[in-house]
This record gives C-alpha cells, sequence and structure tokens, in this order.
C-alpha cells in the first residue's frame, strides 16, 4: 500500500521487484516519468528543507554572535551525526554519504555564523 508520496507504509520504498509483469513501452514509460515527477518533488522538498534550517540556523548564529558563544560546538556535531547515523541505520540509508552530507552543511553553519559575529561587531 501506498500513500501519495510513493512511499509504502513505514516509509519503506516499494520494491519494483515484480520482474514476471512484462510492460508495454507505453506503461513502462509512464512509470519511468511518474517515478521520476516523485523524485523531483522530494528534491524540491530537500531544497526546502535546507532553506528552512538556514533560517533556524541563522537565528542560532545571531544568539551566538551576541553572547560570545563559539561558532563551531564539536558536541553537539557529534551528537547530530551520531543521531543522523541511527537513523539511516533504520532506514536502510548509508550513514556514510549523509554523515558526509551533513557534515558540509554544518561548515556552511559555522561559516555563515562567522560572518554574522563579523556584520555585528562591524556595527558601530
Ligand atoms: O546548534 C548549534 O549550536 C549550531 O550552531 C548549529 C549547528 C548545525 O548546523 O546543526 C552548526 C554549527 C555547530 O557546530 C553545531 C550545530
Amino acid at each position: 500500500m501506498e500513500n501519495d508520496q510513493g512511499m509504502a507504509q513505514g516509509n519503506k520504498p516499494v520494491a519494483a521487484d515484480d520482474r514476471s509483469v512484462r510492460w508495454s513501452p507505453e506503461e513502462w514509460r509512464a512509470e519511468l516519468l511518474s517515478l521520476r515527477q516523485q523524485i523531483d518533488r522530494l528534491d524540491h522538498g530537500l531544497v526546502l528543507m535546507l532553506a528552512n534550517r538556514f533560517a533556524l540556523t541563522r537565528r542560532v548564529g545571531e544568539i551566538k554572535a551576541r553572547v560570545g558563544l563559539d561558532s563551531f560546538d564539536p558536541q553537539r556535531e557529534a551528537e547530530k551525526i551520531a543521531d543522523i547515523r541511527e537513523l539511516c541505520g533504520q532506514h536502510d540509508v548509508n550513514p556514510e554519504l549523509v554523515a558526509d552530507i551533513l557534515a558540509q552543511i554544518m561548515r556552511e553553519t559555522v561559516r555563515n555564523h562567522d560572518k554574522i559575529r563579523s556584520n555585528l561587531q562591524a556595527k558601530p
């Protein structure tokens, strides 16, 4: 049973493993198009989620700059990487891939925090 995002219940993707079924070109082209449209929607969702995340971390950066906390918080980053690795294990997603992406996002966030701090210090 699929939900409207093409995911089986329990958030497992639907396996396309019924190779005994013969598809006409019209059928497989329609299926391919549908799958690509779902992928496009998810990829757009990723960008929107990232935009929301950067909006939240901007606010964290403003607090850090005002109260003098370091931009980089290694303990928080280690906890986040451990948490995301565990989630990947539950969903059969490569933890190395996601940990790497998250580490890159957090590096960018630290750079953004540093810019916010410089801007605040530059103000008279
Ligand atoms: O939670 C914080 O303290 C943040 O600054 C956010 C964040 C993150 O992107 O999740 C970014 C930099 C820190 O090193 C840790 C975490």
